[in-house]
């Protein structure tokens, strides 16, 4: 796990050797620690390299072995040894030092960086600290407010800015290894007091608690309830305050009160979910490893609204030529100066050129003839797009692959009126597409392993987080919001109020609460889609009271507002009210108060105090349950992909996992039994009713979520 090579004579070569990123796992740590051991003790060593293997000098600790308590050689006391040691050792540092990776290079005596590379401390996004000595040396190093914000953050930084900020002492576009290997043979002869960090005076600004109390309100603002921040700015807070081993005892303890968290677990359980979610698998057995994507160069994007001009964007700054289609001349013109517009200033944010000449805009669909593959992006109106499909079959060559933008509608129906079903999938894109991660591709019944994979790899390249879902209304994602957004309906009429549930979830972790997020997406949105599926409108079966459709519980609430026009921000009152149309300040409204109130009275309706456990359990308990029933159907087809979903298209709190991760937290039993109380107390609420597989589970003992793809069998998958 650590190989040795004297080098030069008189230098000792020490090269990591765990691949992918060789991570410090317990025998990579006993490896260094016995190689520093022989390097120090032979005479003939002048000097020492620390490399790693394959162009990667280390991505920290083996986040794996997070999962049990820490066993073997410790990190601080080899770190300690390197520092101490009387021979100078060098990093050289290729690809990434992360974490632990870059603890042990801020042991060294210097530190040679490539110039492509990475550092940083993310520990605090696996809801951890630096806890190798990271949060005392670095502060030494390059000073408290850069250390601060590095290692609260966990941001990389590239290797330029490294050695801007003084965490490297030198950059190369040479191999970092050889350059080090020659910068070692000079480094002989010269005094290593001075390079030894943790030995240093801190460089303290005088305004030293403002700071601390800025960067705390800061970090609080940003992340609610996340405790890794605040215990990052502890320990930095010891390092300015008390001397190196006095704070790196304080470090420890603070990594103590961490480490076994439910947040630590979450959130390192987020890291995994996000790489389990890119491997992919197909019933038929194809999947991510075994079936090679096509090489796309040239896209369509039809339909120039909000998705198309995202969808453009994101295809265009990884360098494939679009063809954007619009109907009409004007909307075609708004659409081209926005798209680059958009371009421009992602372009000069980057530092980049904008790729300006890789677009082009048509009213004629003939123009997409020859496009490798086609973005139907127009509106969620199924007949438009089925009439879309039916000439896209006609115009585009037989290979070009189709693939339409919808958030919730039957792909395979619009794959039925094309000459190729088997090339038509679904790529749900999530507003604004050019800057929201998610991108869930929906595997129709007919869609090829070759469409699948091309489009997984697309949503790639354009910087997307893909995962693949089964074809059913709303996919996985829409699916299982309306039960959420169902609940917190339903407790309004019972006695809540818009800010009273937003307030419980905002205070679970959530950015925004339900009502905050339609008021910032539209109340009309999900008004049109009600009136398309007969829910509200002229199509309303007459026998229905306004609160049940379809013998089930339903709330008209959403529909009433949208019949005063109050559609959100852009209307300047939705479930709240604003300062204008398009503004952003949501305050309370006593006009929605006298809404519920009057409601309340025509239906009958005793309103209730409602606790914020009520309030939380309802609306994350019945999301789970979905999540249950969606995996029972197969429409996806593990729990990481219903998580990774809801982390990055729903704003689901990181440091809680996910809404499946949530249900493992709380204990399924729990949830099991919480959901079976409410459903006895409303019955006509068929998402409350628990689904078989959360009872098929509770019943094997409640195995941890890594196991439940085991119990999972299903009838037949849509995947
Ligand atoms: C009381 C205890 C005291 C202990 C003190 C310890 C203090 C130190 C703590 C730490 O160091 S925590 C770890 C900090 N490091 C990170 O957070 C880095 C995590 N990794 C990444 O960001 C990326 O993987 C990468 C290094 C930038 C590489 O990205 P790339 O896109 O090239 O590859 P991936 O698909 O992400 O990863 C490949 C493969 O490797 C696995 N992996 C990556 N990093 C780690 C790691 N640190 N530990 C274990 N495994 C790791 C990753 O899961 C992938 O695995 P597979 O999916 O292929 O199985």
């Amino acid at each position: 796990m650590a190989r040795y090579e004297l080098v030069k004579g008189s230098l000792a070569l020490i090269t990591l050797t765990n691949p992918p990123v060789n991570a410090l796992s317990s025998a990579v740590r006993y490896g260094i620690t016995e190689k520093i051991k022989r390097a120090l003790g032979d005479p003939k060593v002048k000097a020492v390299v620390i490399c790693g293997e394959n162009e990667r000098f280390c991505g920290g600790a083996d986040i794996r072995e997070f999962a049990a308590p820490m066993r073997g050689h410790s990190l601080v006391m080899l770190f300690d040894d390197i520092e101490a040691g009387e021979k100078p050792v060098i990093a050289a540092i290729e690809g990434v030092a992360l974490g632990g990776g870059f603890e042990l290079a801020l042991a060294c005596h210097y530190r040679i960086a490539h110039s492509k590379a990475r550092l940083g401390l993310p520990e605090v996004t696996l809801g951890l600290l630096p806890a190798a000595g990271g949060t005392q040396r670095l502060p030494r190093l390059i000073g408290i407010p850069a250390a601060l914000e590095l290692i609260t953050t966990g941001h990389h930084v590239s290797a330029q800015e490294a050695l801007k900020l003084g965490m490297v002492d030198q950059i190369t576009d040479e191999n970092a290894c050889k350059m080090a290997v020659e910068f070692a043979l000079r480094a002989v002869a010269k005094p290593l007091s001075s390079r030894r960090i943790s030995t240093l005076t801190m460089p303290c600004p005088p305004n030293l608690d403002a700071l601390f109390e800025a960067v705390t309100m800061q970090v609080q603002k940003k992340a609610r309830g996340v405790m890794a921040p605040l215990a990052c700015i502890q320990a930095v807070r010891a390092a300015a305050t008390l001397p190196y081993s006095k704070g790196m005892k304080r470090e420890s303890e603070l990594m103590a009160s961490l480490f076994s968290s439910s947040q630590a677990r979450a959130l390192q359980y987020c890291f995994f979910a996000q790489r389990t979610a890119g491997k992919w698998t197909l019933p038929s057995g194809a999947q991510w490893s075994n079936i090679k994507p096509r090489d796309i160069r040239r896209a369509a994007v039809i339909g120039l609204g909000t998705m198309g001009r995202g969808i453009a964007v994101s295809l265009a700054r990884v360098g494939i030529s679009v063809i954007a289609v619009e109907t009409e001349k004007k909307l075609l013109e708004t659409g081209r100066q926005m798209v680059i517009g958009m371009l421009e200033r992602d372009a000069k944010r980057r530092g980049v050129t904008a790729s300006l000449y890789l677009l082009q805009f048509t009213l004629s669909l003939q123009d997409v003839k020859d496009v490798d593959i086609v973005i139907e992006a127009v509106f969620e109106d199924m007949s438009l797009k089925k009439r879309l499909f039916r000439d896209l079959s006609k115009v585009c060559r037989p290979s070009t692959l189709l693939y339409t933008n919808t958030s919730g509608l039957d792909v395979d129906a619009l794959a039925g009126v094309t000459d190729r079903p088997h090339m038509v999938a679904g790529m749900h894109f999530f507003s604004p597409a050019h800057v929201m991660k998610l991108l869930e591709v929906i595997c129709g019944p007919r869609s090829s392993s070759e469409t699948i994979a091309t489009a997984m790899s697309l949503g790639k390249r354009m910087g997307k987080v893909c995962v693949a879902v089964g074809n059913c209304p709303g996919f996985v994602g829409n699916r299982m919001v309306k039960t959420y957004t169902d609940q917190a309906n339903f407790l309004l009429e019972e006695g809540a109020t818009p800010e009273q549930v937003d307030g419980a979830l905002e205070e679970f972790g959530f950015a925004m609460g339900v009502f905050r997020m339609s008021d910032l997406a539209g109340l009309d949105v999900g008004w049109r889609i009600r009136k398309e599926s007969g829910l509200t409108g002229p199509d309303v079966d007459p026998k229905d009271p306004p609160h049940r459709r379809q013998g089930h519980r339903y709330s008209p609430i959403p529909d009433m507002l949208c019949e005063q026009g109050r559609m959100g921000q852009k209307t300047g009152c939705g479930w709240y009210v604003y300062e204008k149309p398009g503004g952003t300040e949501a305050k309370p409204d006593p006009l929605i108060q006298k809404l519920l109130e009057g409601y309340r009275v025509r239906y009958s309706i005793q309103p209730r105090k409602i606790s914020s456990q009520e309030l939380i359990e309802r609306c994350l308990y019945v999301l789970a349950n979905e999540g249950f029933r969606v995996l029972e159907d197969g429409i996806a087809v593990q729990p990481e992909d219903i998580d990774v979903i809801y982390l990055f298209g729903y704003g689901f709190p990181r440091h809680r996992g996910g809404p499946m991760f949530y249900a493992n937290m709380v204990g399924l039993g729990r949830v099991l039994d919480r959901l079976e109380h409410y459903h006895h107390a409303h019955p006509d609420v068929p998402h409350l009713k628990p689904s078989q597989l959360l009872k098929k589970l509770v019943a094997c003992g409640s195995p941890p979520i890594q196991k439940w793809k085991e119990h999972i069998k299903t009838m037949h998958s849509h995947l």
